[in-house]
């Protein structure tokens, strides 16, 4: 059976390396390569505590790395500001971009598209790889049918770089899709601290809260008349990630275009 090559970038970072132990043990994946601005030079299996790996940590990303390495997939846990350049290099090298890193905007999608269509490749991006946040924003998007009132509250560790969240913001979106942009609260309240209300997505208000101890929550709260109804997801740890990281690998290999979020994947 041919293995799918995978490389890996943003291999140090916590989503990176959790990323790496899972694919090390899976019999139809191989790891062809990782790469992190940090530990250029190491082995990959000796920076995670491991037994060595023969992965050897490169730095910034080219296409002739990629090709090099024979890649399938690049796997991308950077961050807001490397991901763009990185899934750009990815399609030059005709490799599939499966990007968990957030904070891609709307033209960089665009442009992402663009190229992979003009290419007749693929690029799949997932502002969330665990189960349970998927259906939190299905079933958001269904309550937004019913209820028209909304406020998202995310809650995320205090070394996340971009607010709001990707998933925040894909709640949003979805549902954006089943009620028009409208204004929530008083159309005379006013703000005594600029931000108060939060960031808002089409009169929809994101809240974002950076603690230490926290790992990856979100709250979807609506609010009728009488009744309020809150939809949570909480990932408590980051292999809560690893399964839909999987399925995306597994799925993304022959996709063509842009394909955004797990639930194209289930079934
Ligand atoms: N889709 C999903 O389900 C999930 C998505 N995420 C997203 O994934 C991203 C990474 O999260 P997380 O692992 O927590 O972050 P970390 O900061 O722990 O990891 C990012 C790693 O990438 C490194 N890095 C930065 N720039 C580059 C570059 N140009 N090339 C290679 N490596 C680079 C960082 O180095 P240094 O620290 O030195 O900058 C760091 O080691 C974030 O955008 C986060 O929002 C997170 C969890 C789940
Ligand atoms: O930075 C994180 O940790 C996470 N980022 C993603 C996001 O921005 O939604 C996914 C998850 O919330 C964890």
């Amino acid at each position: 059976m041919e293995r799918i090559r995978v490389f890996v970038t943003g291999a140090c970072g916590k989503m990176g390396s959790e990323t790496i132990r899972t694919l090390l043990s899976q019999s139809d994946i191989e790891i062809v390569g990782a790469s992190d601005i940090r530990n250029q030079g190491e082995d990959i299996g000796k920076i995670l505590g491991m037994n060595e790996t023969g992965i050897k940590l490169q730095g910034s990303l080219d296409e002739q790395i990629l090709e090099a390495a024979k890649t399938d997939i690049l796997v991308d846990f950077t961050n807001p500001l490397s991901v763009f350049a990185n899934a750009k290099t990815a399609l030059r090298a005709n490799v599939v971009p499966v990007i968990g890193a957030t904070g891609l905007d709307e033209q960089e999608l665009a442009e992402l598209e663009d190229m992979a269509v003009k290419q007749n490749g693929g690029v799949f991006i997932a502002p969330n790889f665990a189960l349970g946040a998927i259906l939190m924003m299905k079933f958001a998007q269904e309550t937004a049918k019913y209820f028209k009132h909304v406020d998202i509250i995310e809650y995320h560790h205090d070394q996340k770089l971009d607010a709001p969240s990707g998933t925040a913001l894909r709640t949003a979106e979805k549902i954006s899709q089943e009620r028009p942009p409208m204004i929530q609260g008083d159309p005379n309240e006013y703000e005594k601290i600029p931000g108060s209300r939060g960031g808002d997505f089409q009169g929809i208000h994101i809240h974002s809260v950076r603690l230490p101890g926290l790992i990856a929550h979100q709250e979807v709260l609506f609010g009728g008349s009488g009744q309020t109804l809150t939809i949570r997801h909480d990932a408590y740890t980051r292999e809560t990630y690893m399964p839909g990281i999987l399925l995306a690998i597994r799925k993304s290999y022959k996709i063509k275009g842009l394909v955004v979020g797990l639930e194209n994947f289930l079934d």
